[in-house]
């Protein structure tokens, strides 16, 4: 049913010069879902993903997020409708605690118009308190406690990535983009990052679009996985149906090892 796909593509393509990177392509990432893109180097997943989340405008086709035409509209105003993309910290936060850094996050503080700080100080103090306190949860809910008053850059590469997760916590995000969540982060907190995505997604319903290349981490927490390949979607379903499909473990991701059956 339509009303339920959170964020919806419908015959969208881009080229670059003469190159389509994204070809006529339409999918679906339905609400409360952890849907997977795979594909091979060069597939046009991450210029999907620029479209969906407004960093390049398409040539021609549509973008709906919660039934609504947001084709064209910037970040910020996908950001404001509750659309979130995980980015690394910049480095300008990286002098910041793990948590002035979730803090920093809320668009619309009070505390950032100096009018609002010399009229109402008591509103900015209230408020300031509350994103505190909501910062702190997000700590508490990402176990991160033991390095809250860290340096962002001295966290390790997978508490990056948790504090990155976080940040999409302290604003309602309806549908968060995850790219490439496994990079650069060790197995445990692989472990820790996966866990944390499934109890978003199962506790706190957000709604996930994951591009990864680790398959054990798109199998473990996507359902469906998406499979593009020359701009186009080519396969959609369980993990568990694209491992047998031959064709697309042969074709796309080289070798079957790549993609081992778990059960
Ligand atoms: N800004 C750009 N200008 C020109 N060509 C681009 C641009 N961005 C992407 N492309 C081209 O579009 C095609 C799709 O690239 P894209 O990065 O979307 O693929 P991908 O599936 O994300 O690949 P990877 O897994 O390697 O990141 C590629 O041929 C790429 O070279």
């Amino acid at each position: 049913m339509s009303f339920d796909a959170v964020i919806d593509v419908k015959n969208v393509s881009k080229r670059f010069g003469g190159l389509v990177a994204v070809d006529d392509c339409s999918l679906r990432v339905e609400r409360g879902s952890i849907t997977g893109l795979i594909g091979p180097n060069g597939a046009g997943k991450s210029t999907l993903f620029n479209l969906v989340a407004g960093n390049i405008v398409p040539d021609s086709g549509q973008i709906l997020f919660n039934g609504a035409d947001v084709t064209g509209l910037s970040p910020h105003r996908l950001f404001g409708r509750g659309m979130l993309r995980t980015f690394q910290i910049a480095h300008e936060f990286s002098n910041m605690t793990a948590l002035e850094n979730l803090m920093m996050v809320p668009a619309d503080q009070p505390g950032e118009s100096l009018l609002t700080t010399w009229l109402k100080p008591g509103a900015v103090r209230a408020a300031d308190a509350q994103v505190r306190r909501r910062a702190l949860d997000v700590i508490d809910f990402l176990k991160l406690g033991h390095v809250k008053d860290e340096l962002a850059g001295n966290l390790s590469g997978g508490q990056k990535k948790l504090l990155e997760l976080g940040r999409t916590m302290m604003v309602d995000a309806k549908a968060v983009l995850l790219d490439e969540v496994a990079a650069g982060v060790n197995k445990t907190l692989l472990n820790d990052l996966a866990a944390n995505i499934e109890r978003m997604n199962t506790e706190l319903g957000y709604t996930f679009f994951v591009i990864e290349h680790d398959m054990d981490l798109i199998g473990r927490l996507c359902d469906p996985v998406i499979v593009m390949a020359q701009g186009r979607v080519i396969a959609e379903g369980p993990m568990s149906e694209i491992r047998q499909n031959p064709e697309i473990v042969e074709a796309y991701f080289g070798s079957p090892v790549t993609v081992e059956a778990t059960s």
